[in-house]
């Protein structure tokens, strides 16, 4: 399993709010507030090189020369429906963002991706597209989205998920190399139903308490 451009968030707060999520018995209320922290803390690294730039300000006590983001709005785009319980951490720490959303299910059989509904803000080059959706299995619904966003103009694209699965890294990593990818995990394997193992179960399911 390789990637160019993954990187593993392996900071405590991060590793210790994971592991509660895994654990089965984790009511549904805690589940998505954990995911919306470990959603905020992964955003830090995903807006890592965003530019700076200096503006003259004034403080209670003098000028100064203050670092202050030197780009247009970054987009949040939520893949539908699991992605929705990112959404709100990564809006904390980037309140600016535009958002947008791409509905995607996976078919339970063949394990493909099927599209219900894209609405996408209007301007996406030249900008960071965070793309959310807190599992990477196979990576055939983040591959189908990143592609979707690519059509749409994006260039600059960061998947943050929560967990992934070697199989997914390896399904970005060959469909969209430039891509840079967030993750708390990269758990062992698939099951032979397409379930990250030891992974934390169906995220839609918990987040949205449709078991
Ligand atoms: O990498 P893949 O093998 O494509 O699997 C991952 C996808 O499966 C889940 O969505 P799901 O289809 O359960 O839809 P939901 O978000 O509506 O629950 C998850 O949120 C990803 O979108
Ligand atoms: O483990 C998995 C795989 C796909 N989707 C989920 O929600 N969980
Ligand atoms: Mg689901």
């Amino acid at each position: 399993m390789t990637h160019p451009k993954l990187t593993l968030v392996d900071h405590p707060l991060v590793q210790h709010k994971l592991s509660l999520m895994r654990d089965a018995r984790t009511p549904g209320p805690d589940f998505r507030r954990l995911l919306r922290e470990i959603s905020l803390l992964l955003t830090y690294e995903a807006a890592r090189d965003l530019p700076l730039k200096t503006q003259t300000i004034t403080t209670p006590l003098t000028d100064m020369d203050a670092p202050v983001l030197a780009c247009a709005d970054p987009v949040v785009v939520s893949i539908l429906r699991a992605g929705n319980g990112l959404l709100d951490g990564v809006l904390d720490v980037i309140p600016t963002a535009k958002v947008g959303f791409v509905g995607l299910y996976r078919n339970e059989e063949t394990l493909r991706p099927v599209q219900y509904y894209c609405k996408l803000p209007t301007e996406l080059s030249d900008r960071l597209v965070i793309a959310v959706d807190p599992m990477l299995a196979t990576g055939n619904s983040s591959a189908a989205a990143v592609s979707l966003l690519k059509d749409a103009g994006a260039t600059d694209i960061c998947l943050i998920c929560l967990l992934a699965a070697p199989e997914g890294v390896e399904c970005m990593a060959r469909e969209h190399p430039d891509v840079r990818i967030v993750t708390a995990s990269v758990d062992s394997h698939l099951n032979e139903k397409g379930y990250i193992v030891p992974g934390l179960g169906d995220a839609g399911d918990r987040i949205f308490g449709t078991v």
